[in-house]
Order: structure tokens, then C-alpha cells, then sequence
């Protein structure tokens, strides 16, 4: 697999507020992060995600100033930055666990860093009531102590104090991974609500793909200490780079296929209907060059008698499974595998369990991958 570098995403002018230049990290024998370049557009919001382990943690602390590289640059404009400590950075961090001060008041907490810079008084609290509306806390929790205020709400007082240190850019490290699921949904349209207020740039980490897709201008899929694809979301789930982004941006189909005499393709078990020379660009393979082809489970369809689409295979549905709004089925195929067929609930399928069924999808419905299964 290729390194792989990102490219600004709003307009080639645009300049990175933070470019990170060949980040090399290791623990003794250990390397953790293998060759790190990336370009963080002023304002953006950037989302890191990645299994456990792949370095997540191990790079917000180099950009925060929480640890140093073992080699390589990072710049903060036109600043070079990796050995200033995290105390000298115009940056700030949103920690998982809050580090809230307990024992004081919503308004004490949230003044904190205006304290420390020695604004007067009167004027921290009139800031401290400012990014309260902002985060939408009542304007009488600001002597409540954070003990007695909710989950969800510390994590708003704790967005309102990295707020009022100004900061240039604001790093989350997961900082909704303890919160219950609907409470966590909550917090993600309001996080992206509060980046498209403040205009700031925002650098967040997270295991959580639909946190990633739901908030971020680009996600970044980090793997074994390497960015596998820097992308914005749709791009990322539509034309993943490599099998592994593929399943780790969500369920997904993966076939092996070889290019055929003429522009065609071929699958075993998979007959195509694409007539020779015609399929488009995007599903080119040179004759016998090997593939893998990518369907996403929504885009199969059942397919009655008579019907068409690019590409077929057959086999008999084993599970069905009610996910809400949407239904699952599994389908084997003669060679053991599953096929994974999604439906919105109303477009339930009208088979049973042991039925022998035709599957279906569109060329432009699947993609490329040029890599096979190891
Ligand atoms: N101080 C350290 N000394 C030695 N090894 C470390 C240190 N910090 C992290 N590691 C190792 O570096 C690797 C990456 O860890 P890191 O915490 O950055 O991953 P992560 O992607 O943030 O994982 P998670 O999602 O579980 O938090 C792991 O193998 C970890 O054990």
C-alpha cells in the first residue's frame, strides 16, 4: 500500500494551518507512527479514525504538544512547533476524560484560562455567559457546581473552557466515546453546529465511523501507524482506496475479478452484462490484471424474472435480520461466501429463508479496488 498524503480539499490556494511533515514515533523498538505527512486546511474539520492501536492517541499528542516526534516537522503556519511544549501552543485539547475542577462552578470552570491570563472579573464573566449561550447551557447553571449538572452538559462546560482559551485549533480526543448513544448523537450535530459558528479549525479522533461521517469536512483512516485515505466522507465510503477502508467504512461486498480480453471483466460466479468496449472508465481493468470489485449491501437488488442489471449472481438467502428502518439478508453464494443485500424496510424482499435467488447491481453503483483478497 502506497503512502498516502492529503490534498487540501476547498481550493489549491488554500494553506494548511498545520502541516505535518514525515512524523516518524517510536517507543524503543516500537514504531508507532510510520511516516506521517498531512495538511490541515484553516477551518476545516478534520476527523482521525482507526482501529485500536493504529496511533490515534500517539499523534493528537504530537500535535498538541503532549510528546515529540522521533523525527520529522510539524508547522503551525509558518512556525515550526513539534519540540514547543503543549503550554506554548496557541492549540488547545478537549479530553476524553474532562479534567473539569470538581469542586467549582460552571462559571469558574469555563474562566479558567481567562483567569490564568489575568482578565478582570467582570469581563470573564460576561465571556463565560457568552459561550454558555453558545453551548446552549441556561444562564443559571453558571454558579452550579459540575457535580450537579449532567453528563452531557459537563462535556458542553467543557467545550465553553477550551472555547475561552481562543484557541487557534481545537483537538478532541474522543471526547463523546463515555456518553450514552442518544445523548452522543446530540453532541455530534452540536459539535458540527459549533464549528460552522466559530469558524475554527477542528482535529478530531474517534473509533466511531458514523461520528467521523456524521461531523467532518475530511476523515482520515488511519492504519498501523499510517494514513490508508484522506478524504471527505462520501468519497471515502463511495471509492475506498484499499479492502481495508472498504470494511472499515461500513459493510460491504467484495468480489475478486480479472480483467477479460476485449475491456471486460470477469468473476467467478458473477455473470456481467456489460457489453465488450462499453463499460465505463471506472471499471476498467487491463486483460488479466486482478481486482477486486466493491458493491455496497444497499445497492443490490433482488431481481425478478426478466429483470437486468450489469452484473448477477445467484444463490440462497440463509438470514434475514430487522435493523429498525432497514432489513438485512444474507445471501450464499455456491462457493460458501455471503452476499450482503440491504433494503429499506417497505422494499422488504417477499422470499423466504432457503430460497434460491438472483441478485443484481448497476455498474455505477460499484467500484474498483485495485488490490485482491490476501
Ligand atoms: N508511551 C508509550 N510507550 C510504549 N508504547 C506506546 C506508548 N504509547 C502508545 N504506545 C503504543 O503505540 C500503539 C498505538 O497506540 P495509540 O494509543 O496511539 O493508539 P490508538 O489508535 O489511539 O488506540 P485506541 O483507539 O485504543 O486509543 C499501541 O501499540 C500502544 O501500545
Amino acid at each position: 500500500m502506497q503512502q498516502v498524503t492529503s490534498q487540501p480539499q476547498s481550493s489549491e490556494q488554500a494553506k494548511p494551518i498545520l502541516r505535518l511533515e514525515n512524523i516518524v514515533k517510536r517507543f524503543g523498538a516500537l514504531t508507532v507512527l510510520r511516516d506521517i505527512s498531512l495538511d490541515i486546511v484553516d477551518g476545516e474539520f478534520l476527523t482521525i479514525v482507526g482501529p485500536s492501536g493504529s496511533g490515534k492517541t500517539t499523534l493528537i499528542r504530537m500535535l498538541v504538544g503532549m510528546d515529540e516526534p522521533t523525527s520529522g516537522a510539524i508547522w503551525l503556519r509558518d512556525r515550526r512547533i513539534e519540540r514547543v511544549p503543549a503550554n506554548k501552543r496557541p492549540t488547545c485539547m478537549v479530553f476524553q476524560s474532562l479534567a473539569l475542577f470538581p469542586h467549582r462552578s460552571v462559571g469558574q470552570n469555563i474562566e479558567f484560562p481567562l483567569k490564568i491570563r489575568g482578565v478582570a472579573a467582570a469581563q470573564r464573566k460576561e465571556r463565560a455567559l457568552e459561550l454558555m449561550a453558545l453551548l446552549r447551557l441556561q444562564r443559571d447553571y453558571y454558579d452550579k457546581r459540575v457535580t450537579q449538572i449532567s453528563g452531557g452538559e459537563r462535556q458542553r462546560v467543557a467545550l465553553a473552557r477550551a472555547l475561552a482559551f481562543d484557541p487557534e485549533i481545537l483537538f478532541f480526543d474522543e471526547p463523546l466515546s463515555a456518553l450514552d448513544y442518544r445523548l452522543r448523537k446530540v453532541l455530534e450535530k452540536e459539535l458540527k453546529d459549533l464549528h460552522a459558528r466559530t469558524g475554527k479549525t477542528f482535529v478530531y479522533i474517534t473509533h466511531s465511523l458514523e461520528e467521523a461521517m456524521v461531523m467532518s469536512d475530511r476523515i482520515a483512516i488511519m492504519r498501523a501507524g499510517r494514513f490508508e485515505q484522506i478524504d471527505v466522507a462520501d468519497e471515502i465510503y463511495a471509492r475506498p482506496q484499499s479492502r481495508f477502508v472498504a470494511e472499515f467504512m461500513g459493510e460491504v461486498n467484495l468480489f475478486d475479478i480479472e480483467g477479460a480480453a476485449g475491456g471486460g471483466l470477469r468473476g467467478a460466479g458473477i455473470e456481467i452484462n456489460l457489453p465488450a468496449g462499453s463499460a465505463p472508465a471506472s471499471v476498467y481493468l487491463a486483460p488479466g490484471a486482478r481486482a477486486t470489485l466493491m458493491v455496497r449491501p444497499e445497492f443490490i437488488h433482488f431481481l425478478d424474472n426478466g429483470h437486468v442489471s450489469d452484473f448477477h449472481l445467484s444463490g440462497v438467502i440463509r438470514s434475514e435480520y430487522l435493523l429498525g428502518s432497514r432489513v438485512h439478508y444474507e445471501v450464499e453464494r455456491r462457493d460458501g461466501t455471503m452476499v450482503i443485500v440491504e433494503k429499506l424496510r417497505e422494499d422488504r424482499f417477499t422470499g423466504r429463508t432457503g430460497d434460491e435467488v438472483l441478485l443484481g447491481w448497476d455498474v455505477e453503483n460499484c467500484h474498483i479496488i485495485a488490490e485482491q483478497a490476501p
